[in-house]
């Protein structure tokens, strides 16, 4: 197992704590492919770990995360008219998010590497999730968010685990430049998904898809801000089709909120990315300009015949309604940005309702319940009287 430059190919050890190559590029795991257990998609006793021959750590720093329903949406499959439509709901592991199945591995992969001290900068899922797994681990978290920007539930989370929460005067780009920055010079592991062993621990959504689904879907929707999940699931999906587990793959469709779609927007104007300076959208877990793995992410959504589209603040605050209203299923904006997109490019035509779609929704409704307080109608309080309820149901 190496780490590899994705730009120009050069190779360093596995034991060195790098981020990225001397060219600038960023770096991704090599598996060995010959060592892993391909006998193990069975669809039983599914969990992150099940997986450990496909991840590179030994140690293991655990909150029993993966194994996430994969559910079919029924109501909505026929709302919709699509085939077959199902939800990998990552807001079901321990903090609410899939960043959970990151960490495991990147926090694991901190101690092996004797750091004692790990950083972040976040929109508030990654700060949530590290301050956890850096608690189970015993070691120091320190999370740099935007001032006044994440969601209520996910500050609430980085304070009670017990991480050291510096809000800065910025956004989360800004956040993330000064924590590259002091993580070299401090000698801090950092545990953005610059972090390649990051993205290990993400790729098994794709092993589990595979294992619950019994095949491979005709396509992954999800919604894209850093752009290292969307990157992380191609890298899973590959690594099956290379290892012979599968003999095909899905489409990566990658969405991300109007206000802040610098993918979606070069990819739709066929021009090079370009950052955006001053993102803004009511999905703040993806209010980011300047994706850190745009070139990972663009890649994964070119190779597999993928696409990327940007949706308004009002069709995610719709598509979340409807997940919660007709599945039962209650995510955050962002996640709901997945079944936007979906809606989206039916309406389009850009994609065909006689296929299968996964969307991954990645994260839990009750991180930010002050967006639902704020865009739908919370009832008057009425007399507590049987006339006075009668009147309000008929
Ligand atoms: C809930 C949620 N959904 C989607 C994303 C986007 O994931 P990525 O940054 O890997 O593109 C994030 C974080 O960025 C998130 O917290
Ligand atoms: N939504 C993320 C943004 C940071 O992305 P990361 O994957 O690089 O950690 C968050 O929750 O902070």
């Amino acid at each position: 197992m190496v780490l590899k430059c994705v730009v120009c190919g050069r190779e360093y050890p596995e034991d060195e704590v790098r981020y990225r190559c001397e060219c600038g590029g960023l770096l991704e795991v090599v598996i060995d492919l010959d060592k892993v257990d391909t006998s193990i998609f069975n669809g039983k006793e599914i969990k992150l770990w099940k997986y450990e021959s496909w991840l590179p750590v030994k140690k293991r720093v655990s909150l029993e995360e993966g194994g996430t329903p994969l559910y079919r949406l029924l109501n909505l499959e026929s709302d919709l008219g699509v085939k077959e439509l199902y939800a990998k709901n990552e807001g079901a592991n321990p903090t609410g998010s899939f960043k959970d199945r990151g960490m495991t591995v990147g926090v694991s992969k901190a101690l092996e590497l004797g750091m004692d001290k790990v950083i972040c900068a976040s929109t508030g899922n990654t700060s949530a999730s590290l301050a956890a797994y850096a608690a189970k681990a015993g070691i120091k978290a320190y999370v740099l968010i935007p001032s006044g920007k994440i969601a209520l539930g996910k500050l609430a989370q980085a304070i009670i685990y017990g991480a050291r929460v510096v809000p800065i005067k910025g956004n989360f780009d800004d956040a993330l430049r000064v924590v590259v920055e002091t993580s070299k010079e401090l000698g801090i592991y950092m545990l953005n998904s610059i972090n390649p062993f990051r993205l290990e621990g993400q790729k098994t959504i794709a092993y589990e898809i595979y294992d619950q689904l019994g095949k491979v879907p005709d396509n992954v929707i999800l919604p894209v801000g850093n752009a290292g999940n969307i990157s992380a699931i191609w890298k899973g999906f590959k690594e099956m089709y290379e290892a012979g587990v599968i003999d095909e793959l899905p489409r990566m469709i990658g969405i991300q909120a109007e206000g802040a779609s610098p993918l979606a927007k070069a990819w739709k104007e066929k021009r090079k990315f370009q950052p955006e300076e001053s993102p803004e959208t009511i999905a703040s877990a993806i209010r980011i300009g300047n994706p850190a793995n745009w070139i990972k992410a663009w890649r994964a959504v070119e190779e597999s015949g993928g696409l990327f589209e940007s949706v308004s603040d009002e069709e995610i605050l719709r598509a979340q309604k409807l997940l919660a209203s007709r599945e039962g299923l209650f995510v955050e904006p962002a996640s709901a940005a997945s079944l936007a997109g979906l809606i989206k490019l039916l309406e389009s035509g850009e994609i065909s309702r006689n296929e299968s779609y996964v969307l991954i929704t990645t994260g839990h409704g009750l991180k930010d319940p002050n967006i639902v307080i704020k865009n739908f109608q919370v009832p008057e309080p009425i007399d507590p009287t049987l006339e006075a309820f009668k009147e309000v149901i008929e």
